[in-house]
């Protein structure tokens, strides 16, 4: 009934383990309820909905549904197979929770936890202090987010599982409120390298080149110190509240400022204990980064040094026109 699925089902490795399609929760289509569109995926429309664990049931859990068109191709059904593969073994509190999927007919549905709280970038932006009002974050909110991250980060490090694209947008928040946990929650780049062992979309413009270290965007090698220079990114994403990061410059300026030994700035009121976890990621020699379990103590550190916590975050100023939101 599920055609290519079955003709090609490919095996995945994690934690010591193989795993293939007929390991995949199968949830009825008859247990969910798709509601609204949440925005477009990689593939097809993502949407908020609501499952039930037995049709009759009155609770229903809110999910997100990632959708996969009836008219794609053997290569985007066998992406679609593997991310849903990739997410269903995790099980960590600081990563996305995999539900199932309806994978017997088209369309198929990846089922995931809903995360209300959206993405980390949206939330950072929209967090920004405001002429008429100071931003509601503290530096405690903003260290909180990160130490979600490298908790997460440090679980993929354990189980030897490269992300190759940890950023701000592939994070998610449980709710934008206090008590708000992150989780990372798109594992696109890492399935279409497991499926490929090379990029093959879109090619070096498709690459995520300010989030990379030379030895990535050089000599295509990747390991757990890619994501460690990655995570020093997002941290830079997370204190300049939701910036693009080396404002204004294009990927080719980048590479070569890298390459060169440039690194981005700190961004304005960071905290020098702050900067130095960044400048840490970002050391030329990937074995002299450190790893994640070492990352989330330092960030633990700073959570506890009253210098760093009760800093004040910027107040208002009229951003650069490369960050200013287009209209
Ligand atoms: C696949 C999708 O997953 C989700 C999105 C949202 C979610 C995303 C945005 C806004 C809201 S909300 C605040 O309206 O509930 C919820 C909530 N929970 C999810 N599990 C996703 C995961 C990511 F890691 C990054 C972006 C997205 N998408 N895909 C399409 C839009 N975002």
């Amino acid at each position: 009934p599920n055609g290519v699925l079955t003709e090609y089902n490919p095996n995945y490795e994690f934690g010591g383990e193989t795993y293939n399609l007929t390991d995949l929760k199968e949830i009825p289509r008859e247990n969910l309820q798709l509601v609204k569109a949440l925005g477009q995926g990689a593939f097809g429309e993502v949407y908020q909905g609501f499952f039930k664990q037995r049709a009759g049931d009155s609770v229903e859990m809110p999910v997100a549904v990632k959708t996969l068109p009836e008219l794609s191709s053997n290569q985007a059904e066998m992406d679609f197979l593997m991310e849903a593969l990739i997410m269903s073994k995790f099980n960590h509190a600081n990563i996305v929770h995999f539900i199932g999927v309806c994978f017997d007919k088209h369309p198929r549905f990846i089922v995931l936890e809903l995360l209300a709280g959206g993405d980390l970038k949206t939330f950072l932006r929209e967090s920004r202090p405001k002429p008429e009002r100071s931003s509601p974050l503290t530096m405690k909110d903003l260290l909180t987010c990160a130490m979600d991250v490298s908790k997460g980060c440090r679980y993929l490090e354990e189980n030897h599982f490269i992300h190759r694209d940890i950023a701000a947008r592939n994070c998610l928040l449980t709710t934008k409120g206090p008590g708000r946990v992150v989780k990372i929650a798109d594992f696109g780049m890492a399935r279409d390298i497991y499926r490929a062992d090379y990029y093959k979309k879109g090619g070096k413009a498709m690459l995520p080149v300010k989030w990379m270290p030379p030895e990535a965007f050089l000599d295509g090698i990747f390991t757990s110190k890619t994501d460690v220079w990655s995570f020093g990114v997002l941290l830079w994403e997370v204190f300049s509240l939701g910036y693009m990061p080396y404002p204004g410059r294009g990927n080719q300026d980048v590479m070569q400022l890298v390459t060169n030994g440039g690194r981005l700035e700190p961004p304005t009121n960071c905290p020098a204990p702050v900067y130095g976890i960044m400048t840490q990621c970002w050391h030329p020699i990937p074995e002299e980064r450190p790893n994640f379990a070492t990352l989330l103590e330092r960030v633990g550190y700073c959570l506890q040094d009253p210098e760093v916590v009760n800093a004040p975050l910027p107040v208002f100023q009229r951003p650069p026109s490369s960050e200013r939101d287009v209209t």
